[in-house]
Parts: C-alpha cells; sequence; structure tokens
C-alpha cells in the first residue's frame, strides 16, 4: 500500500519571510526526491481563494466580524483540505503549505481574543484528526518585521491588507500565541530565529530538515 505524503506547515506573524522560505523549502525537498504540492491558507483552491479576498480586503463601510472571520477561515480550509491537500496525502505527494490552523489559534485566537476552545472544536470538525506532521515557525520580533515588510511597501506593487493594517499589540499577542504553541508541541513544531540574513536563516532551515525530515525520505 502507497504511504500517505508528509504535510507541512510554514508560520509567523507579518513579514517574518514565509514565502521567501517556502519556494527554498520547495526546492530543497524536491533535490531530495519528493513531489511538493505548494499552497497557502486561507486560499489553495479558486473557491478558498475568493474566500481569501473576502478577508483580507479592507472594506472600511462593513467590519469583518470576528466570529464571521473565524467561520470564513474554516470554510477556506475544508474546501481546501477536500479539494486539494487530502488528494495530493493520498496519491503519496508532500504538502508544503503557508500557514494552516496554527494561524487561527494566532491571529483569531491571540490577534482578536476569540476563546481556544471554540478554535479547537472547529479544528475537530473540519480535520478529523489531520495535523501537520512538521511546522515551520519563523520567529522574529515584531517591529523587526515591520520594518521588513515596510521595505516591501516602499518597494511599490503591495499595499497592506486588512491583517497587516492591525496595530503592533495585535502582532505581538500572535507571537505570543505562535510561541506558546510550539512550547506545547516541540516534536512537531520547529521555532526557527528568522531574525538574521537569508542564508543563516535558510542554513538555519537545512539543519532543521536535516534532522526533522531526512528519516522520511
Ligand atoms: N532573512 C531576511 N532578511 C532580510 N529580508 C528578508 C529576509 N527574508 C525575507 N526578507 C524580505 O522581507 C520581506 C517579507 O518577506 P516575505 O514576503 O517572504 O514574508 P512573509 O512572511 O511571507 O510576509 P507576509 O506574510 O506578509 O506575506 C520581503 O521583501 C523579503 O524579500
Ligand atoms: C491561515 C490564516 C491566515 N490568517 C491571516 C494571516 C495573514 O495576515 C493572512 C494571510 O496572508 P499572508 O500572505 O499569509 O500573510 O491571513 C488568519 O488570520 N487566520 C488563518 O487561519
Amino acid at each position: 500500500m502507497q504511504q500517505r505524503g508528509r504535510f507541512i506547515t510554514l508560520e509567523g506573524g507579518e513579514g517574518v519571510g514565509k514565502s521567501t522560505n517556502l519556494a527554498w523549502v520547495a526546492q530543497w525537498l524536491t533535490a531530495h526526491g519528493v513531489e511538493v504540492v505548494r499552497t497557502r491558507e486561507p486560499g489553495g483552491t479558486p473557491r478558498a481563494e475568493a474566500i481569501r479576498e473576502l478577508l483580507l480586503s479592507p472594506q472600511a463601510d462593513e467590519p469583518l466580524d470576528a466570529d464571521a472571520e473565524l467561520l470564513l477561515v474554516f470554510a477556506a480550509r475544508a474546501q481546501h483540505l477536500a479539494q486539494r491537500i487530502r488528494p495530493a496525502l493520498a496519491r503519496g505527494a508532500w504538502v508544503l503549505c503557508d500557514r494552516f490552523t496554527d494561524a487561527t489559534f494566532a491571529y483569531q485566537g491571540g490577534g482578536r481574543g476569540i476563546d481556544p476552545a471554540r478554535i479547537a472544536e472547529l479544528e475537530r470538525f473540519v480535520q478529523q484528526g489531520l495535523e501537520p506532521d512538521l511546522t515551520l515557525l519563523l520567529d522574529m520580533p515584531v517591529d523587526a518585521a515591520q520594518r521588513r515588510l515596510q521595505g516591501r511597501l516602499a518597494a511599490g506593487g503591495h499595499t497592506r491588507d486588512r491583517f497587516e493594517q492591525e496595530h503592533s499589540a495585535f502582532f505581538e499577542a500572535v507571537r505570543g500565541v505562535y510561541l506558546a504553541r510550539a512550547r506545547a508541541a516541540p516534536r512537531r513544531v520547529a521555532v526557527i530565529d528568522a531574525d538574521a540574513p537569508l542564508e543563516t536563516v535558510q542554513a538555519r532551515l537545512s539543519a532543521c530538515l536535516e534532522e526533522r525530515v531526512r528519516e522520511w525520505l
């Protein structure tokens, strides 16, 4: 019987370098002979990407209710799991996903203040026991990550989305929940210090992948 593929997620606050390093991790895995499906949340399928647009677009005339935001996140996730993640894992591909449910605990739980027990209920309902095999949590101080984002904004071609417009207390809370979840699940979540030049971060990722992923290859 074919073994199911592995499910790896990248997590972290705004501007810590997830997108940049996701491409690098995908290359590392491909070079080690793995079929990689790269995807992201919210999103990953056309309908889930439409929900992403609802979640990220700033709409000053109608604030998005926090419970509606939470349900939209899980609606997108249900679609993504059914249409993309589960089929890929079932055929033996590895799924590399930019954010998953740790982000919900961090943003909707930490940032918005929703009771984590309610998030955990939705997690059970939607995921039916599926969770990442490995989560790479890119961590750095909020103010340093914000400076990186400023650099990206100054370079043009990007405006702040609805989450990026939040205040620093929101992002501190997000970071706090991510780190607490890493402490609670050290076998699943590897914390990578992302406050360093890209080559250094990638050397840290490489060491982590050698240690945690090599045995699955
Ligand atoms: N180690 C690094 N040192 C300096 N700059 C970096 C580093 N990693 C990424 N960057 C730059 O920081 C900016 C944010 O990186 P990136 O888009 O990968 O972050 P992100 O976590 O995916 O952000 P977001 O979640 O907001 O999309 C980009 O301009 C990127 O080139
Ligand atoms: C999965 C997930 C995401 N979010 C937020 C976090 C980010 O601000 C955006 C996604 O954009 P990015 O390009 O990955 O930065 O969505 C959230 O609030 N809850 C979630 O579960």
